[in-house]
This record gives structure tokens, C-alpha cells and sequence, in this order.
């Protein structure tokens, strides 16, 4: 049995930092697992161009502990207004990518895109500068149920935009089903996902069977066991089209215990644990490094991290809260034993 793995330091490819009050927590517990993040735009109002971007940075810099290599890679908020001016300033700016978030699909998406082909123009700039795609992918029409929403994105809006922009990188973010998996999977190059370690770990049996758990209650919503399964074998399984976003999202234990509760898991706080726990029940520890540390960077055209971590067969338990800002916040799993534990 393996007891302790050294990985080359890994990236977060997918993470919600948010901002003030909050940032000492989330930049703080991100610096501890990983070197870079790709750090999702959905603020109030949104991170839409390079000046918002630049100045966002700055804040999260501030929060950096001292001596810690983290950086954070800069997203822009695709809006019905972004055009391909916008994309080149951004760019020059250093942003990275810029995040289509269907209008009204998830946390903070109120100024999302109301029709794709608003951002036809945007899309072909991003296109010839090399920006990056990251999509929420998940339609919004309310005849379409909850269950079926990523599927039917990726019929309706990803596969046009896959063949429209031939050269342009996309990102389907968070894939929660065994059609995503499939579907990049068969896709052209430059089309690859992220998985967080919540759907790796939890189908809708964990959320909902016995009581309703609302902290495993995140968009995309969990789905049933068979496509746990299809995700744990794409991320298990040495494709480079798939690699880590955690999607860690934070919302206070008052926004997400009550009667209208909000949608995103804090994984944060022991994501490497977390991923550790899911590689090695698929008997797959040698595969983590690859998923973690080498295919996200290669796809964004960036240099894998000199550097290393190491995860050592020690169980611990998770809090049962964090404080974040002065309030409390309850990171996923929360009490439960994790095998893994980062040195
Ligand atoms: N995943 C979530 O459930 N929530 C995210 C938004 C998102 O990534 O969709 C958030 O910002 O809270
Ligand atoms: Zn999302
Ligand atoms: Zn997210």
C-alpha cells in the first residue's frame, strides 16, 4: 500500500475567491494546496474587463501569505456588451480567459449572456488572440429540468460554438455527467473539461437520501451514481482533455442552511485530500499528478509548476466550521474523516 505520494505542485483551474472580507480565507487556503488558480469572475458586479481584472488582482495579491508562490490567473465575465475590443484589452491586460455564464444559471450570473450570439464578435477575438473559453454549461429555459440542463447546453449551445471557432480553446467547466465526458472526450483538440472533487465524491443519493444536506447542494447539481462513475473513470483515466477546477464556492452556514439556500461547496480548504481520497479508491494515486499538476497547464499553453507537494495515509477530520470574514462558513465534508493529508 502507498503511504505517501510527492506530486509536482498543482493548479486550480476553477475556483471562486470572491472578494473583501473574504479573501484572507480563500486566497489563504488556496495558497496552501496550489502554486496557480484560475480565478472565476462572478463578483457583484463582475470582474467584464481588463481594468476590473487588474484591480481585482491587486486585492487578492494583498492577501497572499508572505513567502507563497501562489498567482492568480485573471477571467473576465462574458456580458450581452462584450465585444472584441474588450477581449484585446484584456488580453494585453494578461487575462487569461473569459467565462460565459449563461444569464441566471447559477450563483451571480444576473449579468450573463442572453443569447450566444451576442458574443459572436467577442468569441472571434478570443479566438485569434489565444483567450480561453470557460463555460458554465448548463441552459436556463425553465422547461428544461434541472437534471437534464447540462446535456441539453451541450447539444444546443456547445456543439455549434465547438464547430463555429475551430481554433478556439474551450473549457467545460465542472462536468457532472457521463454526456460531458463523452462529448470532450470525442472532441476536436482544444475542447477539455474540469471536474471538481465534489462530483468525484458525491452522487444525488449523498444530497438528498436520509435529509436534505445542503452542503452538497451545488450547480451543476449532483447527478445520479452512473454518472459519478463516468466521471471517476474520465478523471482517472490519463486523458489530458480532463483535469483539476475545484470550483471551490463559499457561501456563509446561514446562506446555505435555510429555506432557500445557495449553490457551491467550500472544497478549499483540503482540496488535494479531497482529489487524494477519490484517485486512490479507484486504485489510481499514479494518475493524480498527471490530472492535477500537468494536463491543465499544458492546455492553457503554460509551463508546468517546478515544485512539488506531498501527501502523506494519515487521517485527520475536517472542521466542523472555518470563519470567513468574521462569520462562519462549513467547508464540504465537514467532520469527516479524510485518509490523506497534505505535509
Ligand atoms: N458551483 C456553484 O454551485 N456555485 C458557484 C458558481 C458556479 O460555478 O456555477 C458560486 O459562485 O457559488
Ligand atoms: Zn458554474
Ligand atoms: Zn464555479
Amino acid at each position: 500500500m502507498t503511504d505517501q505520494i510527492t506530486l509536482r505542485a498543482p493548479d486550480d483551474w476553477h475556483l471562486h475567491l470572491r472578494d473583501g472580507d473574504a479573501l484572507e480565507r480563500t486566497v489563504g487556503d488556496a495558497a496552501r494546496q496550489f502554486r496557480r488558480a484560475i480565478v472565476m469572475p462572478n463578483l457583484v458586479p463582475p470582474v467584464v474587463d481588463a481594468e476590473d481584472a487588474v484591480s481585482y488582482r491587486l486585492r487578492i495579491c494583498e492577501q497572499i501569505p508572505a513567502g507563497s508562490p501562489f498567482e492568480p490567473l485573471m477571467v473576465i465575465y462574458l456580458t450581452d456588451r462584450t465585444d472584441a475590443e474588450v477581449i484585446r484589452q484584456a488580453q494585453a491586460a494578461g487575462v487569461v480567459a473569459a467565462k460565459l455564464y449563461p444569464a441566471g444559471a447559477t450563483t451571480n450570473s444576473d449579468s450573463g449572456v442572453t443569447d450566444i450570439a451576442n458574443i459572436y464578435p467577442a468569441l472571434e477575438a478570443m479566438q485569434d488572440c489565444g483567450m480561453k473559453l470557460l463555460l458554465h454549461g448548463e441552459v436556463t429555459s425553465h422547461d428544461i429540468d434541472i437534471f437534464d440542463r447540462e446535456q441539453v447546453f451541450i447539444e444546443k449551445i456547445l456543439s455549434p460554438v465547438v464547430d463555429d471557432f475551430p481554433d478556439l480553446k474551450i473549457v467545460l467547466e465542472h462536468i457532472t455527467t457521463a454526456h460531458a465526458a463523452e462529448f470532450v472526450q470525442k472532441a476536436r483538440d482544444g475542447v477539455g473539461a474540469t471536474i471538481t472533487a465534489h462530483h468525484l465524491l458525491y452522487n444525488r443519493n449523498h444530497m438528498l437520501v436520509g435529509g436534505i444536506r445542503p452542503h452538497y447542494y451545488c450547480l451543476p447539481i449532483l447527478k445520479r451514481g452512473y454518472h459519478q462513475s463516468a466521471l471517476i473513470e474520465a478523471a482517472t483515466s490519463g486523458n489530458p482533455k480532463f483535469f483539476l477546477g475545484t470550483d471551490s464556492a463559499p457561501h456563509m452556514r446561514g446562506k446555505k442552511e435555510t429555506a432557500c439556500g445557495c449553490a457551491g461547496c467550500y472544497t478549499a480548504y483540503s482540496a488535494m485530500e479531497l482529489y487524494a481520497e477519490v484517485f486512490d479508491r479507484a486504485g489510481a494515486l499514479d494518475r493524480l499528478e498527471a490530472f492535477a499538476s500537468e494536463f491543465g497547464p499544458d492546455f492553457y499553453d503554460l509551463p508546468r509548476n517546478e515544485g512539488s507537494i506531498t501527501l502523506v495515509r494519515k487521517p485527520w477530520a475536517l472542521p466542523q466550521s472555518l470563519e470567513m470574514g468574521g462569520e462562519e462558513l462549513v467547508p464540504l465534508a465537514a467532520g469527516e474523516t479524510l485518509n490523506w493529508q497534505l505535509v
